[in-house]
């Protein structure tokens, strides 16, 4: 008799996604990592024959020593802390999820590239896959920039697998939650007077490309989250912040929201405003003197949180009459945060 054929079913693949960092703190690493993320069009939306010399000819050889100092600042034994962190989180979410899944972790500019992790989902003939890109707030730039790369590089395989992408988690519960709970930690320690959540800037011509029918017009509309405004950068930065004061408990006056790393170029472009440097320069002369800053673009930490925000803003903060300066740790792999992974994932 013929045997009849049994229908297995494969392993789900889950693809997690952070943005890049050098594979050391050395200048010509820093340089190769610089002009892969700056020659990006998504990143820097000119077109590409003025990007290419602007960017590989003149801003990044000026940029990148600079840049080599402050990785030099961050770097620890055990590298770059946003691979570490990256690296940390998807042993953890494999752990969670169990044989049923198979869990990849990739970087968007340098290593490991997005296109070795999902070659291990290919060999192990996943059934699907689910991308996660690690930023709470769909960005062009960033989240955009990944399912670009992800699509790039799928659409030459011979069978193109079911893909699904999850793009933006500003409202999640467990993200939220994570968030808090370390934030709460931290006010338990210390008496603030004000919380602000500073977000990665973007240039505010970014956010009104991604408008959805010219709905954003980078004012009051960002106050509601809604269907017209699911993917605005600056609408879902305004909901992480009243998401989270939500749960910290913080009435509107005792928070604000405020943009960081603006890029500074010689184009003058504005970024979205305001920027925290200036707001945080500001306020111990208006009597706020103890602030507790939040980092909630990241979910790892790396040189935009525990430099810019950690030091630098508190070195700025201090100067200009603050007395104490304090950034909530980043949810790196942090078990509440480890579960939100989870659930997301076993959600989609
Ligand atoms: C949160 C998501 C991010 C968005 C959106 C984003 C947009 C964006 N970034 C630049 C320029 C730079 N960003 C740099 C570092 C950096 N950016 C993000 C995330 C987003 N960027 C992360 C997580 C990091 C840290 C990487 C690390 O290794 O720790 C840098 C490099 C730092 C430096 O050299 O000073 C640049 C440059 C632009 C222009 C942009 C949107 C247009
Ligand atoms: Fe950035
Ligand atoms: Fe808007």
């Amino acid at each position: 008799m013929p045997s009849t054929p049994t229908a297995s079913k494969g392993r789900i693949g889950v693809l997690l996604v952070n943005l890049g960092t050098p594979d050391s703190p050395q200048t010509s690493d820093v340089r190769r990592y610089l002009n892969e993320f700056l020659t990006d069009g998504r990143v820097i939306d000119m077109p590409a024959a003025v990007r290419y010399p602007l960017f590989q000819g003149l801003i990044v050889p000026l940029r990148a020593p600079k840049s080599a100092k402050i990785y030099q600042q961050l770097w620890t034994e055990r590298g770059s802390p946003l691979l570490y962190h990256g690296l940390d989180l998807q042993k953890l979410v494999q752990e969670q999820l169990g044989k049923d899944y198979l869990v990849a972790f990739g970087m968007r500019y340098q290593n490991p590239s997005i296109e070795s992790a999902l070659q291990q989902l290919r060999d192990a003939a996943v059934e699907r896959i689910i991308v996660l890109p690690l930023f709470p707030q769909y960005a062009a730039a960033s989240t955009g920039s990944v399912q670009e790369k992800v699509m790039e590089l799928v659409s030459k395989w011979w069978v193109v697998p079911s893909i699904s992408f999850i793009s933006t988690f500003v409202d999640d519960p467990g993200f939220i939650g994570s968030f808090a709970t370390l934030g709460k930690a931290e006010m338990a320690k210390h008496e603030y007077d004000h919380v602000v959540f500073s977000y990665h800037g973007i240039p505010e011509r970014h956010v009104l490309k991604g408008s959805h029918k010219g709905y954003c017009k980078l004012g009051n509309c960002c106050n509601n989250y809604n269907k017209n405004n699911r993917y605005c950068y600056r609408a879902q930065c305004f909901e992480t912040s009243r998401q989270l004061a939500q749960a910290l408990g913080l009435a509107p006056e005792r928070y604000t929201t405020s943009f960081q790393s603006r890029l500074q170029s010689r184009l003058r472009d504005p970024w979205l405003q305001p920027y925290t440097d200036e707001v945080l320069k500001e306020m111990p002369a208006k009597g706020i003197k103890n602030v507790l800053a939040f980092s909630p673009a990241f979910v790892a930490d790396c040189l935009e949180t525990t430099i810019e925000v950690g030091e630098e803003f508190k070195e700025m903060f201090e100067e200009a009459g603050g007395s104490h300066w304090q950034l909530v740790p980043s949810l790196n792999s942090n078990p509440e945060w480890v579960q939100a992974v989870t659930n997301m994932i076993r959600r989609n």
